[in-house]
């Protein structure tokens, strides 16, 4: 810092000397030719011209360093050129006084005057010129003081001894006057140099703020960016989230497959149905709607189709109903169907026709020209319940009628409904115990060939042995166990036993007879039927051609595909497959030669009447003809009377069964029956 001052004030001296040089060197030029002039003829000329020249020459040394300075344009050190005019001023200093050494002797009064006058009008103005620089200045005025001094001391006049005296106080004066001015000058250059330091501080300070402002600006813009950025991406993250839980709060309360309303959403909107009803004070029909055997089909066609299946049903539901009424699927192949607006029992009634006429038509004739029929059941609000468990529950009892009064039909709940839903309730629970706790038994109804009359087998019919309700038949318990699924553990149970009786038979040396055992449905699709027949065939021992399946010929209707291969395997190791009920399905008979069919078992309802019935004969007589006709063994069932016997013996059945012959009886009955004289070999 002083470094730079001490620059600075050099500098400074140096513009400040240069600057006064014209003006100062141009007014020693004119002062001196003045001189000349005025002294010219008290004085001898050419010492005068000398030395008026010899001040030119110094003066002209100045100007010419005024001029170098000029164009030097900063290039050489102040300090350089401070020392140069220094000595130029001592060079223009000694040439004043010079004047004094010739001038002094002359007694002329003018040239004592106009020496005086030039030796104080120089050194006076010295001060205002050369203050700034002491050392010039002293260089520059002492040789004149000095000499005027010498040259009055050198007379010997002690009143000149005074002036003297008042010479040195003026050069002490003049050089205080230097002094100060130089202080003042020099403090005027600190001043400067200390405010331009501030000034470059300042500057350097507000250029270091408008960098940190830059910086810091640059930072809020980004800051600003990021947040804008961060904003749309929450205002997206946000977006997102509202449509996850839309969607999710729709999943919640949808069945993906159709996209109607679950049973959550379902028990919700029946839950309003009842406020609304009850405030004013209107009906309401739950409609609890079931596909029949639409199990079998979707595990006959796959679940792929069966999915088509229940979309399309879906579908017809939704198009047969008013569009305030509540269409929700409850799983599997169950619907269900809220018809609010003063819904009356004969309103119910129309749109479960509606329903049903929705179902005429086949479902998706991509999948088959089969048709799929509902079986609904309906409770009202509020005469069948006034809240939706109970509404809902009694639908349901009122569908169970519509089941097994046969399927595709629709059923008004009533109260004796409830009895049967907790009948069926207590018959599912006691029927997962049956097994284990050995309550269930075989009968066996016995076969006879019509043209021998000889006992050539018997159906194995299952048995119950309730334990608190006693013998319970299957038609109590067959139709639970299926839809429960345990039909299949009962099943495998059956035939097991069947086949060891078999075997005990035939270790027993009874006539060579054959059992027929009924497999449901669900047993062949779903259940492992092949190796459930092929166990139970290696377990006993028991030969596979005394053995005989019994399907139901809805149920080939209904699933050809898939069960045809199963079946061909089955037929493949030695077991026959028989048709049961033969003559209640209403499709084409094409699945006869499809199947690996070996008996046909004609359904009691077409024996029942057969002496009566013209038509009934008719039907029999042509499913005896077909069946012989495409080489299969043909079975009555249900023959109870000598005429029934009689006609289907004359018309070329084979085989019959029914209570004419005997009941269903128990192995030890059934045994007796076997060794009745007439019936052996
Ligand atoms: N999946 C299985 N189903 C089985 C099994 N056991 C039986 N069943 C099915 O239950 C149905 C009803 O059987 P059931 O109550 O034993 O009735 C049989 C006979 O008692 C009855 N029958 C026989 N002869 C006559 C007669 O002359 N008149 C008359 N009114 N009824 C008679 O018919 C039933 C046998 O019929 P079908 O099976 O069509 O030959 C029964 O139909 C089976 O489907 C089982 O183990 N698994």
């Amino acid at each position: 810092m002083a470094d730079q001052q001490h620059a600075y004030l050099t500098a400074e001296q140096v513009r400040a000397l240069y600057v006064q040089a014209p003006i100062s060197n141009l007014t020693v030029v004119v002062v001196s030719t003045l001189y000349f002039l005025v002294l010219r003829s008290h004085l001898d000329t050419f010492p005068l011209l000398g030395w008026t020249l010899l001040m030119w020459l110094a003066a002209g040394y100045r100007l010419v360093l005024w001029s170098l300075h000029r164009k030097d344009g900063g290039k050489t050190p102040p300090a350089l050129w401070l020392r140069r005019y220094r000595d130029a001023c001592f060079a223009v200093g000694c040439a004043w006084s010079l004047a004094t050494l010739f001038l002094a002797d002359m007694g002329d009064h003018v040239v004592v005057a106009a020496l005086f006058m030039l030796v104080f009008g120089v050194t006076s103005s010295a001060v205002a010129i050369l203050s700034m620089h002491l050392p010039s200045f002293v260089l520059y005025v002492l040789p004149q003081l000095l000499i005027l001094g010498l040259v009055l001391l050198s007379r010997g006049v002690p009143e000149l001894y005074w002036l003297v005296g008042a010479v040195c106080v003026y050069a002490l004066m003049l050089t205080l006057f230097a002094r100060n001015a130089g202080q003042l000058f020099r403090g005027h250059v600190q001043l400067a140099t200390q405010n331009q330091a501030l000034v470059g501080q300042l500057n350097a300070e507000n250029a270091r703020r408008e960098d940190v402002i830059r910086e810091r600006t640059e930072t809020l813009r980004a800051t600003n960016q990021a947040l804008e950025a961060e904003i749309v991406e929450r205002k997206k993250a946000e977006a997102a989230l509202h449509e996850q839980q839309r969607s999710l709060r729709r999943i919640a309360n949808h069945d993906p497959l159709t996209d109607l309303p679950n049973r959550l959403l379902m028990i919700d909107r029946l839950g309003h149905a009842i406020r609304r009803s009850h405030r004013s004070e209107t009906g309401l029909a739950v409609l609890f709607i079931d596909l029949d055997h639409f199990k079998e089909v979707n595990d006959s066609l796959g679940h792929t189709a069966g999915d088509q299946l229940l979309k399309a049903a879906a579908g017809r539901l939704v198009a047969c109903l008013r569009e305030g009424d509540t269409v929700a699927r409850l799983g599997g192949d169950e619907f269900v169907v809220i018809a609010e607006d003063a819904c009356t029992a004969s309103d119910a009634s129309v749109i479960a026709s509606l329903i049903q006429s929705a179902f005429n038509e086949p479902l998706d004739p991509s999948l088959g020209d089969f048709c799929i029929t509902p079986s609904i059941g309906i409770s009202l609000y509020p005469q069948d319940g006034t809240d939706t468990e109970t509404l809902l529950r009694n639908a349901d009892a009122a569908m169970y009628r519509a089941k097994s009064d046969g399927r595709k039909a629709f059923r008004f709940y009533s109260a004796d409904m409830t009895e049967q839903a907790r009948e069926r309730l207590a018959i599912e629970t006691a029927l997962r115990h049956a097994l284990t706790r050995g309550e269930l038994w075989l009968a066996f109804q016995p076969r006879h060939d019509l043209v021998s009359g000889r006992l050539v087998g018997a159906e194995v019919l299952v048995r119950w042995e309730h334990p608190t309700q006693g013998l319970l038949l299957p038609g109590r318990f067959i139709a639970v166990a299926e839809s429960t699924g345990q039909i299949e553990q009962i099943g495998a149970w059956v035939l097991d036993e069947a086949c060891r009786q078999l075997k005990r038979w035939e270790q027993a040396g009874i006539p060579e007879i054959g059992l027929a055992v009924n497999v449901s449905g669900r047993q062949v699709l779903q259940g492992n039927l092949i190796e459930t027949v092929q166990a139970a065939l290696e377990r006993t021992g028991c030969r596979p051609d005394r053995l005989e399946l019994e399907i139901t010929e809805g149920f080939l209707i209904r699933g050809p595909e898939a069960s045809r291969v199963i079946l061909e395997r089955i037929r493949d190791m030695g077991v026959r497959i028989a048709i049961d009920d033969f003559g209640t399905g209403y499709s084409s008979l094409s699945y006869l030669k499809q199947f690996p069919i070996g008996t046909i078992k004609i359904d009691r309802s077409f024996v029942r009447d057969i002496t009566l019935d013209p038509n009934d004969q008719a039907i029999v007589t042509a499913i005896v003809a077909l069946g012989r006709s495409l080489g299969l063994r043909v079975v009555a069932e249900g023959v109870e009377t000598p005429e029934q016997m009689a006609f289907l013996g004359e018309c070329g059945c084979h085989e019959a069964q029914g209570f004419l012959y005997s009941k269903p009886l128990n192995v030890r009955e059934f045994l007796g029956y076997c060794k009745r004289p007439g019936d052996r070999g």
